[in-house]
């Protein structure tokens, strides 16, 4: 089965804006590896940025290390696969193993309380450990959380006496400061083509090996994109053609804001890893499409509905592999439509700077938090509101006020994504039961609560693991936007050996070097700190239901 892609009501505007880039010779150009298709200034970089074309290729060459590695891991008694790596080393891996229903375990935070989920009680367990296998992934080899995260889990296998080479496995780009180390610890190391950047790295080493390790068919995923990749040449029955076509109208017209359905199909979450795609790629120079995951099209000039699956209006309906390729092909198209640098992430270094600066300036002291304007139970309040809140519910309210016309809400929370779990999990309870227990606790339902009490958009991130995605569009893209950011206490921290701070210390210094960069912009900002974790969340989304 191939990709269909339907514009709906859109498909009039995309017609014009493909009519162009067929006369302009675009999608030929593009297969064929052409650097100079966003202008000059980018061409140095998309020079070395193209190698995802051919990934449905080149990528097969690592099936059978794949297979015999898998086997060899699996003989070893290891059953629990870990992946420690944020944005586009860990994005499509969750994808591709929730799809294929097999289990993968994705560190994509600084949270402590959440990894140590992850590492079991005490500084991990050696029962657990002993079962797990760590995919340490970064191009760079030198993302922070990810080298954290390595650290950790060798102490942990070294004082569980195990054989940390025997539980890591490193990709990585060839000559990263990841590939020198992991070569003097002796792990096993698979090296990506470094001719593809981190968010169009879904079908390379980045996407394959964590998911094959975990279980997943990935040559399966190779053949589905060799199955589209032919269309992508032509002019006319071009999946990515018409896809990209549409992104870029619907942008040049002023409808920007790009909701993203998850219908029932056959694919698992794909629009958490089509967030970063599209917002990594095309939020920068005050332009680009913000994605907005999890919500319902609102009648707002500047909204728009795409689907995966087949449904009604838009939508994109293919295998997964398919529409890896193709998503990643539209969103080329559409920088080029919009007039942008698909491949840079200009913004995304300045929150990094903050956080060192922060970690650097505090010593030993405490990381400046400034102090509350209010405590309202378990929340403190950080920030600059004007008219003397008296709670929460005023805040908020503030929030959603100062919200501009073509402007959308970004709740950030850096918090444990999994803890509610532990409130979900009530033994017998029937499967609405547990829904709703899991509701109640997850922060995450703010995001719908707010957006019932504006026509605004409102987007959902996990602090780190968005500042790898969305928060390049949050800096680099139109600014408009408003900030929620939420943090917690953390009562089980973990230490990060050789170096000066902890997990939860780096968290904080992450959320408060990222809230300067927005507040530097003039923007809109609260932080709310949940001095309890489970009281906090619970108060605030009692707030948000009673505005
Ligand atoms: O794979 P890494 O080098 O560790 O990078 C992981 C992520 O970090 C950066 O912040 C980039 O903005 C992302 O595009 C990238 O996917």
């Amino acid at each position: 089965m191939t990709i269909e892609v339907s514009l709906g009501a859109s498909a009039e505007a995309a017609q014009e804006v493909k009519e162009r880039l067929v006369a302009e010779g675009v999608p030929a150009a593009l297969t064929a590896g052409d650097p100079a298709l966003w202008g000059p200034d980018a061409e140095a970089e998309a020079s070395i940025r193209l190698g995802w074309l051919n990934l449905h290729e080149t990528s097969r060459e690592l099936l059978p290390r794949l297979t015999e590695l898998a086997e060899r891991v699996r003989a070893g008694g290891i059953d629990t696969i870990v992946l420690a790596g944020m944005g586009g080393s860990s994005l499509a891996p969750e994808v591709i193993c929730a799809t294929a229903d097999v289990p993968l375990t994705v560190l994509d935070t600084t949270d402590p309380h959440q990894v140590r989920r992850a590492l079991g009680p005490g500084d991990g367990s050696a029962d657990v450990l002993r079962r797990t296998l760590v995919v340490v992934a970064s191009k760079s080899g030198t993302t922070i959380e990810t080298d954290s995260h390595r650290r950790i889990y060798e102490k942990a296998f070294e004082n569980a006496g195990l054989d940390p080479a025997e539980h890591i496995v490193v990709v990585t780009d060839p000559g990263s400061p990841l590939h020198r180390l992991a070569e003097e610890s002796r792990y096993e190391v698979v090296l990506a083509d470094p001719n593809v950047g981190g968010r169009y790295s879904a079908l390379s080493a980045f996407g394959l090996v964590p998911s094959a390790l975990a279980g997943a068919d990935v040559a399966r995923l190779l053949d589905e994109a060799a199955q589209v990749r032919p269309l992508l040449a032509q002019n006319e029955g071009n999946p990515g053609l018409e896809l990209g076509a549409l992104l870029g109208a619907e942008a040049l017209r002023g409808r920007d804001k790009l909701i993203l359905r998850d219908e029932p199909s056959e694919i698992t979450s794909l629009p958490d890893w089509i967030e970063q795609l599209i917002a990594e790629s095309t939020g920068k120079d005050g332009k680009g499409i913000l994605p907005v995951v999890g919500a319902d099209a609102a009648e707002a000039s500047d909204q728009y509905q795409v689907t995966i699956g087949p449904e009604a209006g838009a939508f994109v309906d293919g295998p997964l592999g398919a529409q890896f390729l193709v998503w990643e092909y539209a969103t080329a198209i559409a920088g080029r439509v919009i007039g942008i640098d698909p491949f840079n992430q200009p913004n995304v270094a300045e929150s990094k700077e903050n956080t060192a600066r922060l970690l650097k300036e505090a010593g030993d002291g405490p990381l400046p938090t400034g102090r509350p304007i209010l405590v309202d139970g378990p929340v403190e309040v950080y920030g600059d509101v004007p008219g003397h809140p008296k709670d929460l519910a005023d805040v908020l309210t503030w929030l959603l006020k100062s919200l501009p016309p073509q402007g959308y809400l970004a709740i950030m929370a850096y918090l444990d994504r999994e803890a509610a779990f532990d409130a979900a999990a009530v033994g017998e309870a029937s499967f609405e039961e547990t829904a709703e227990a899991w509701a109640a606790a997850d922060i995450a339902t703010l995001r719908g609560l707010l957006d019932h009490r504006t026509d605004r958009p409102v987007t959902f991130g996990w602090g780190p693991r968005f500042l790898h995605s969305t928060g390049q569009y949050h800096k680099g893209g139109p600014q408009n936007g408003v900030f929620l950011q939420i943090t917690g206490a953390v009562t089980d921290d973990i230490e990060v050996p050789g170096k000066p701070y902890t997990l939860g210390r780096l968290q904080l210094a992450q959320a408060l070097g990222d809230l300067r960069a927005l507040t530097s912009r003039g923007r809109p900002a609260v932080r709310l700190h949940l001095t309890d974790r489970v009281a906090g969340v619970r108060h605030v989304l009692s707030a948000a239901k009673e505005l």
